[in-house]
């Protein structure tokens, strides 16, 4: 068993002999040290979400509207304890991943391959952006797990090619989003004209793949601005006709599981299950796409009253802590998706800042359930309560 609690130890051994943190531990310190750290149109990209960004504030609400329920009697095999969970047959050491993020290079020079040094040795598989600064190959070669995250374009082709690439260089899952047939209302990145697109930034998997450059008269130019590249990837970078048939023919491109990200409804997750969908992740792209919607948390009851037997449930969207890791867990999602803090932790302190985060969220996880009196993988809702 990984013992990531003893994080906590080692901080306060480390701070004795002389070593304060350099990182905070709470998100919005950290957020603030981000800030700092950043130009204003990244931050901007990165913190802002959609419209008034009530969504954004409802996620992260919605947590303190569940409390945890300890067992305080419960002595505990010195085996247990871990934070394994198995998800689609295989073994993973912890229950987090990194939530697909595009345009990382907006946040750090070495973007994907700094995540995955931070990442990879805490036992945090990434879920790689479509829309990755690094070509997927290179980042498959920095990581042991990986998944791969597929904005469905308008092309079919380029859509299949991205899937036999993912496939063959390694993924062990692709996880269709279905959120984001366009970028939401921005009011953040409108008032600063900041999208980093027309800079051919978060473009390399589309730049390296045949079947796009088929579709061009001239090759891309790396760091082009307003290129025939950069447009023809804007014109294919989502559909707006994504629907459950594209979703069901990725069947026959991969024989890997396939996740639909963005279901925040029952009767959706229920038509993904019947055409043979693995599994689904309740989030609304951390309040990015529509303004005032249901809060991620909010969701995943009914979804995983409706689907939890037959899909695989993860969650995204509001995850500030362990504490968070554990109420989504216990309200049935099986493993938990984490954005925006990873980032933050990247942008002030690149690959240590990654795993700082990662290391200190699992050791609060770990921690947390241990005074539970719970494994991880068996929280349920019994181990918390409405407000
Ligand atoms: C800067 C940024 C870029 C994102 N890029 C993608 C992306 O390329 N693909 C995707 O499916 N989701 C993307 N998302 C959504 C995340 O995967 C995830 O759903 C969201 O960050 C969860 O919300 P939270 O960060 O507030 O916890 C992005 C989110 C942020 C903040
Ligand atoms: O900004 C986002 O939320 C996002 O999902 C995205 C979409 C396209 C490219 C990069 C990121």
């Amino acid at each position: 068993m990984s013992d990531f609690a003893q994080y906590q130890d080692l901080v306060y051994a480390n701070a004795t002999n002389g070593e304060l943190p350099r990182l905070p531990y709470d998100h919005e310190r950290l957020r603030d040290l981000a800030e700092q750290a950043m130009e204003p149109g990244p931050f901007g990209y990165v913190e802002g979400s959609a419209g008034r960004e009530r969504t954004a504030l409802a996620n992260v609400e919605a947590f303190s509207r569940y409390a945890l329920r300890p067992r305080s009697l419960r002595p505990r095999s010195r085996d247990k304890g871990g934070l394994g969970v198995t998800l689609f047959g295989e073994s993973y050491p912890t229950p987090l991943l990194t939530a697909p993020i595009g345009v990382l290079e907006q946040v750090h020079d070495r973007a994907e391959l700094a995540v995955a040094e931070g990442a990879d040795p805490v036992g945090v598989p990434m879920v790689l952006s479509t829309a990755s600064s690094t070509p997927m190959e290179e980042v498959a070669e920095a990581v042991d797990f990986w998944w791969y995250q597929l904005y469905w374009p308008g092309d079919d082709e380029l859509a299949e090619s991205f899937v036999r690439r993912a496939t063959a260089a390694g993924a062990k899952a692709i996880v269709v989003t279905a959120d984001t047939k366009r970028l939401g209302w921005r009011p953040r990145d409108l008032a600063q004209g900041h999208l980093p697109f027309l800079r051919s930034q978060g473009t390399a998997n589309y730049f390296s793949d045949p079947v796009f450059r088929s579709r061009l008269k001239a090759d891309p130019e790396p760091d082009g601005v307003f290129t025939e590249a950069v447009f023809h990837f804007l014109g294919s970078f989502a559909d707006k006709g994504l629907s459950t048939d594209n979703i069901a023919r990725i069947r026959a491109w991969t024989d890997l599981p396939v996740l639909v990200k963005g279901v925040l409804r029952a009767d959706e997750a229920v038509e993904l299950a019947e055409i043979g969908v693995d599994g689904v992740v309740v989030s609304n792209h951390g309040g990015r796409q529509i303004d005032n919607s249901v809060a991620a948390l909010d969701a995943l009851p009914e979804v995983v009253e409706a689907v939890g037997e037959r899909m695989t449930v993860l969650f995204d969207s509001g995850v500030r802590s362990g504490a968070d890791v554990a109420v989504a867990m216990a309200l049935g999602a099986r493993a938990v998706l984490l954005g925006r803090p990873w980032v933050y932790g990247l942008a002030v302190d690149g690959a240590a800042g990654v795993e700082h985060v990662l290391r200190s969220f699992l050791a609060e996880l770990q921690i947390t359930a241990e005074l539970l009196g719970r494994d991880v993988a068996d929280l349920d809702r019994g181990d918390v309560a409405r407000r």
